[in-house]
């Protein structure tokens, strides 16, 4: 029998403790790896490892990584202060993440982080966040409507991007669900997406030996567009040639 060898995506998840009789739970939404399938990839969902060992033999597993959306990250674990807006993702799920993007970024895998994934990967390299849209950036647009999970705004894109060469030109709408954003980005990276208000939607690598990108978007949510998908089909074509690459250098 011959055996198609898809790429390989492995996927964080969200995580919720145990909650008197409830068990502790391990979740994400189905749509981040059916997007993955539908890229052509094969997603593998990664559990909130607690040895660093067992993080790198995983990777060993994969060819690139997914880091999804959810709650806040918690900002005094990047040294600043709690802010009242801040709805803490649970603790287990983020010190996995903040682990697994290190190793990540240090094995220079290929890496897509949607949403808190993104932000994430930005303080991860040196990068910040504004902690609260509302009050870091008063003139911004409303990044997220609790009343309307379907809100949108425009994106203005960076030629020659990724970004670019999914959408093309022409007015771009995407979903918007989000109260924090990348304020400083993180050396090694461009912008490659901006809200017409200046708020960061995209980022890329501009390191030549890591394929890293990100949206604060969800191009995998309901509420996408039929070309987000593309996003998917261009991460996992850009893993294939990262892993490639790496074999031909081997
Ligand atoms: N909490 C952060 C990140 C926003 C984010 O990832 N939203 C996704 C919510 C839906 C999901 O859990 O996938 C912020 O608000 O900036």
């Amino acid at each position: 029998m011959i055996r198609m060898s898809k790429t390989v995506i492995g996927i964080n998840a969200d995580y919720r403790a145990a909650q008197g009789e409830k068990p502790a739970l391990t979740y994400l939404t189905a749509a981040y790896y059916d997007s993955i399938l539908q890229a052509g990839g094969l997603p593998v969902v990664l559990p909130p490892l607690a040895e660093e060992a067992d993080i790198h033999q995983a990777l060993d597993l994969v060819d690139g990584v997914m880091l999804i959306g959810g709650a806040d990250l918690d900002p005094r674990r990047d040294g600043w202060m709690l802010h009242p807006s801040v709805r803490a993702m649970a603790p287990r799920r983020e010190s996995f993440d903040r682990t697994l993007a290190r190793v990540v970024a240090d094995r220079r895998v290929p890496v897509f982080g949607i949403g808190a994934g993104m932000q994430l990967i930005n303080v991860t390299r040196g990068g910040n966040l504004h902690l609260h849209i509302p009050e870091d950036v008063p003139t911004a647009l409303p990044h997220k409507d609790n009343l309307d999970p379907a809100h949108r705004h425009t994106l203005e894109l960076r030629p020659g991007s990724l970004m670019e060469r999914v959408f093309g030109d022409g007015e771009l709408r995407v979903n918007s669900m989000h109260h924090m954003a990348i304020d400083d980005l993180a050396p090694g990276f461009h912008v490659t997406a901006r809200c017409p208000d200046g708020i960061v939607e995209a980022i890329e690598s501009t390191s030549p030996d890591w394929f890293a990108i990100g949206t604060q978007f969800h191009p995998e949510a309901d509420t996408a567009s039929a070309l987000d998908v593309r996003i998917f089909e261009e991460f996992v074509i850009g893993v294939k040639e990262s892993r490639e690459a790496v074999r031909i250098a081997a």
